[in-house]
């Protein structure tokens, strides 16, 4: 951590006054139940399943089946959890390992019928079906990066807690909006990361937003880092992104265009695609391998999109909300800014006033998905 691990304050956990006790208590039960009633699984499945919802409730946490590819990875990564209950491990590990869990119990990683099935395509394939497709005026900049922050509220995650409709009324905490424009438009070339979050609407918001960085000539090249692997429910995989793709070409007027821009700077290597495997490791950026490291120091400009990218780039702990964006974030091996709507604990960058007048509201601003933020260290 920036400030030396002693220093720093304690990753987030399970209490039972945090947002993790519900994650786990509530969401993820819930979830596995839906995995298990959308397809028509066999009963070896099915009980995979079961007792997976068994473990997390009460057993203690078992490491990955002898024959899973990445057994020995996950061994050294849970040797300080497994075989103990699943409230015992951070909040920021264990729902990264429920999720490899899920796929297991599935089928996702093992050769034959459900093989590379993903689980969550019935939420995915929904949610891209409604969205509607809004291209705003090139000039409204701000209003593609709003819609890319906004689009963030499109966690399909949530279709398992028990928030109600999501809106935006709370607004930004935060907002480094004009700072990042500054930083794109001064200097050059620039060579952004955009690190993806959820598939759908908010994929659709963040392609609008690189068209736009490719087409002014703002970025030189941009590198859209996606998932592995199908993960907290509704994250952008490659497929993922074809479908958008798909989607902006069926649409009509300036989307198709966007579309053949787009499928054109992949084709030319402006728009190049990343699937890390440590994109879907339950760690923080902090731990993050030589070779990322080096990807994310190579982006003149890096965003993280969404709340799990947030959670994982400030470290999931519970820093004092005023603990500045840029002190937490100053390991990052580059400039990075975040967009974000807020819907868990871990907060940084809030000025006083504004976290006094959150707080008075009595709102749950931190998770409720109502507000949100841009921050930047540049
Ligand atoms: O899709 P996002 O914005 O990364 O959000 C993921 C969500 O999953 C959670 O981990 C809860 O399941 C929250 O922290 C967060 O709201």
């Amino acid at each position: 951590m920036p400030r030396g691990d002693l220093d720093a304050p304690e990753p987030l956990g399970n209490d039972p006054s945090g947002y993790g006790w519900k994650v786990l208590r509530e969401r993820t039960p819930k979830l596995i139940t839906e995995v298990r009633d959308r397809h028509p699984y066999g009963p070896e499945q099915r009980r995979a399943l079961d007792a997976l919802r068994e473990e997390i409730a009460s057993g203690p946490m078992r490491p990955l089946g002898e024959d899973a590819p990445d057994r020995a990875r996950w061994d050294r990564w849970g040797a300080a959890y497994f075989d103990r209950p699943w409230a015992d491990a951070p909040f920021l590990w264990w729902e990264s390992y429920f999720y490899r869990r899920l796929l297991g119990a599935v089928g996702f990683f093992t050769p034959g019928p459900w093989y590379w099935v993903d689980p969550f395509e019935y939420w995915k394939a929904a949610e891209l079906r409604d969205a509607t497709v809004a291209v705003p005026a090139a000039e409204e900049r701000q209003a593609l990066l709003l819609a890319s922050l906004w689009g963030n509220q499109a966690d399909l995650g949530f279709l398992f807690g028990a928030a109600g409709d999501l809106d935006a009324s709370g607004g930004l905490v935060a907002d480094d909006g004009a700072l990042v424009w500054s930083a794109l438009d001064a200097g050059g070339p620039h060579h952004v990361g955009v690190v993806a979050d959820n598939a759908g609407r908010e994929l659709l918001a963040d392609l609008l937003l690189i068209d736009h960085l490719l087409r002014t000539g703002l970025a030189v090249t941009v590198t859209l880092h996606l998932k592995p692997h199908p993960y907290y429910v509704s994250d952008a995989t490659t497929a993922d992104l074809v479908a958008c793709l798909r989607r902006l070409a069926a649409a009509d007027g300036e989307a198709a265009a966007v579309e053949r821009r787009l499928s054109e700077a992949i084709g030319g290597g402006r728009l190049r695609l990343r699937a890390h495997a440590f994109s879907c490791a339950p760690w923080s950026y902090h731990r993050m391998p030589a070779d990322l490291a080096e990807e994310f120091g190579g982006h003149t400009l890096t965003i993280m999109k969404g709340d799990l990218n947030y959670r994982r780039l400030v470290g999931d702990r519970a820093w004092p909300a005023t603990t500045p964006f840029a002190e937490v974030t100053a390991y990052f091996p580059g400039p990075v800014a975040a967009l974000r709507t807020l819907k868990s604990d871990v907060v940084t960058g809030v000025d006083a006033a504004t976290l006094s007048s959150l707080d008075a509201s009595g709102g749950d601003w931190r998770t409720g998905g109502t507000h949100g933020l841009i921050q930047a260290r540049l």
